[in-house]
């Protein structure tokens, strides 16, 4: 296997077999982390990439694993793909990058909400005042829980031959379409794999034109699978996932396993109170339960026993296994067929690649490579979808703290995280608001696009995070950002009129899972109540801080850094049926998966499948998710129309946080425009006017230029 491959984060590993040697569970972690443990003391020793705090950021080797179907569009606009790849500034297709990196590591203030880097939601009760939020640890890379890298060895078969548990192989699944591509993907290439060759300053552009090449050839595996899923219907059954195996798995294996009896409901009250089964017990009932439940019009009828007594054997089973509680693990399974549930909880035990964002206030991405090459990191670029973003694979220095970051030339950024950036795609000279924005990684990105023109109004609510927004701020280099501390359902009354709006919304953080195990076991039913009712506020008031009659922009972007639908379609469908004057359009980003238009019973608005999800199975990123509205002008009767509409279907849920007379008062903005110029003109030696009139409100409004 090739270096790139080896050095790239592994897929999920399948569940092992029962034959391979465990430690007993633990029960805390989950019985899949102790599996896990038992098995990392035995791997040879790991090649590291150093964080700024000197601690170790690894990446756990994963092979042969393939991926569903993501839909990649290879797209070449205009320019040569060299040139859009490796290009100096941020083009029309975007660019993106991670944030989150807390400059303040005095603070303590704890989160109650994730972001998407990986912050922390520990109860809302709904009451910003109730609110303690922390740094975001995961920010920073200083912060960052050490990982594995396992760069194996060059030659593929040392590894580690694991028994591969046949949960999945859907047709889809014989060719990789991850985002950022994992060693497996480029396993099965010949000797004279490109990716072979180390990245050097000079074969950066090789290696982009093999990326867009890859990315080709995705797109049209993409157009065959979708051909091939048009030809062959849909599945009437419960799952979407039910007898997905393959036809020669079906002649191979056709019965129920012998020995193997689903233990009664009181026989599993009894195994939980005992503390639960074995490991290998459990991961033994787990493949039968899948293997069973994937064919189950074929098998089921030879159980003697009903689908559902099997699938609340796997939730039971994968809520010990990998640690979580039975809440979330039935959440979370239910959002996917049963075999790709355990994909995505495999996926949340592996860290995700390690990625920077190119502050192309500061560098050109290709400078900033060779500069971090120079140092000894090996990199290269994350895909043809962002033109800024680079993958770090190792580092002998920590890439929180070369010289490069301290001057502001990156931003240690989740891959995602460039996902709403890209969609937002902020025009020079606008302005823009962004809501929810600390520590400011999106809002850095934001000014790089806006190329420190026009202003950014980065708010965020809780002002000890503030922090860390306006340090970011600083050392990129942004001189369009006035970092400002509100509740964001104050917005349109504390300012309006904006070409743009992002509301990167707080959330429950199960996208980021991997970056944070406690959200395994700390969400309640009532957590996603109050986050969905906090979201759905947020939404209606971003949208009325937009100025429909926008020249370039009126747009809002929404975003999670979770997969529940409660936090997603739910939040966005309630949205178009509380103000008719917005509708959704495409996000402009290039992979991810539709949003769902139905959902257990919930029917959402058909152009709901506009939205984006993105999982880290299959894009090998965060859990996240991306919607795009464009604000019309409002116009009365059909206001009123799908107002009624709405408060006939919302039932129990009803939030009506804003006012319906909120409009953006251009006197109230003045003061944080004219406070914005006037740092401006002093930090560029002007004289400055005197102040005509102080910043009212209890927010504190700071001008970062
Ligand atoms: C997902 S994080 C934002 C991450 C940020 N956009 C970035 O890219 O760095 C959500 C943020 O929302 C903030 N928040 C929570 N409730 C809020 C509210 N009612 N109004 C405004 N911000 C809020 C939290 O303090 C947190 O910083």
């Amino acid at each position: 296997m090739g270096r790139r491959a080896k050095n790239k984060q592994g897929d999920p590993e399948p569940m092992r077999d029962p034959a391979e040697n465990t430690k007993p569970s633990h029960k805390k972690l989950g019985k899949r982390k102790a599996d896990a443990d038992a098995e990392q003391a035995s791997k040879r020793p790991a090649k590291k990439v150093k964080g700024p705090s000197e601690k170790t950021i690894s990446i756990a080797n994963g092979k042969g694993k393939k991926d569903v179907g993501a839909k990649v569009k290879a797209k070449s606009k205009g320019k040569g793909k060299d040139a859009e790849l490796w290009d100096d500034v941020e083009g029309s297709a975007s660019s993106e990058g991670w944030e989150d990196v807390d400059d303040d590591p005095n603070s303590q203030a704890k989160s109650l909400f994730h972001d998407s880097d990986g912050g922390e939601f520990q109860g809302f009760t709904g009451d910003l005042d109730d609110l303690d939020v922390e740094e975001d640890e995961d920010d920073d890379p200083l912060h960052r829980p050490t990982q594995e890298l396992d760069l194996g060895s060059d030659d593929e078969d040392d590894a580690p031959v694991l028994p591969k548990l046949k949960i999945k192989k859907s047709k889809q699944a014989e060719r990789p379409s991850k985002i950022i591509p994992t060693g497996s993907d480029a396993s099965s290439d010949s000797d004279s794999d490109p990716d072979d060759e180390r990245v050097t300053g000079k074969n950066f552009e090789a290696r982009s034109r093999a990326l867009d090449a890859e990315a080709a050839r995705e797109a049209e595996l993409d157009i065959e699978e979708l051909q091939r899923a048009a030809e062959g219907g849909e599945d009437d059954n419960e799952f979407d996932g039910a007898d997905e195996m393959d036809e020669d798995e079906d002649e191979m294996d056709e019965g129920v396993s012998e020995g193997f009896v689903l233990p009664t409901a009181e026989e599993r009250a009894e195994e939980k109170t005992s503390g639960g089964p074995d490991v290998h017990v459990l991961q033994k009932r787990m493949r039968e339960c899948v293997r069973v439940l994937g064919r189950w019009k074929k098998l089921g009828h030879k159980t003697g026993r009903s689908r559902s007594e099997y699938v609340d054997q796997l939730i039971s089973d994968i809520a010990s296994y990998y640690g979580y509680n039975d809440f979330l693990t039935e959440k979370l399974f239910q959002l996917f067929p049963v075999a790709e549930a355990i994909e995505f909880f495999e996926a949340n035990e592996v860290p995700r690649p390690v990625t920077i964002r190119t502050n192309t206030l500061r560098t050109r991405r290709r400078d900033l490579a060779q500069a971090l090459i120079n140092r000894g990191v090996t990199l290269e670029p994350i895909g043809k979808w962002t033109n800024v973003g680079l993958q770090v694979f190792e580092s002998s220095v920590p890439i929180g703290a070369t010289p490069e970051y301290l001057a502001g030339h990156y931003m240690l950024q989740a891959a995602s995280s460039f996902l709403p950036v890209i969609a937002l795609s902020p025009q020079p000279h606008e302005r823009v608001l962004d809501m929810a924005s600390s520590p400011g990684g999106k809002t850095t990105h934001i000014a790089a696009l806006l190329q420190n023109t026009g202003i950014i109004f980065a708010n965020d609510a809780n002002k000890a995070r503030t922090k860390s927004l306006t340090a970011n701020v600083h050392r990129l280099g942004c001189k369009n950002v006035v970092v400002c501390s509100y509740d964001g359902r104050e917005f349109p009354k504390v300012m309006g009129g904006f070409d743009r709006v992002l509301l990167d919304a707080p959330c429950s953080g199960t996208g980021v899972i991997s970056k944070d195990a406690s959200v395994k076991i700390n969400k309640s039913e009532r957590d996603f109540t109050l986050l969905s009712h906090l979201q759905k506020q947020l939404i209606l008031c971003a949208i009325d801080s937009v100025n429909p009659a926008s020249k370039t922009g009126g747009f809002i972007v929404y975003s999670t850094c979770s997969v529940t639908v409660d936090e997603n379609e739910a939040v966005v469908d309630y949205a178009l049926r509380k103000r008719p004057n917005v509708h959704l359009v495409d996000t402009g980003l290039e992979f991810g998966r539709d949003g769902f238009t139905s959902y257990r019973g919930k029917t959402f608005d058909e152009s709901v499948k506009l939205t984006r999800r993105f999982y880290p199975h299959v894009h090998n990123m965060d859990g996240f998710y991306v919607a795009k509205f464009k604000v019309e002008r409002r116009t009365k009767q059909a206001k009123k129309d799908k107002e009624v509409e709405a408060e006939a279907q919302d039932g129990t849920m009803e939030v009506d946080a804003v006012e319906e007379d909120l409009h953006f008062d251009a006197d109230e903005d003045k003061p944080y425009l004219e406070d914005a110029k006037r740092r401006r003109m002093k930090a560029k030696g002007l004289r400055v006017p005197p102040r005509n009139r102080v910043p009212s409100a209890s927010a504190t409004v700071e001008a970062t230029a």
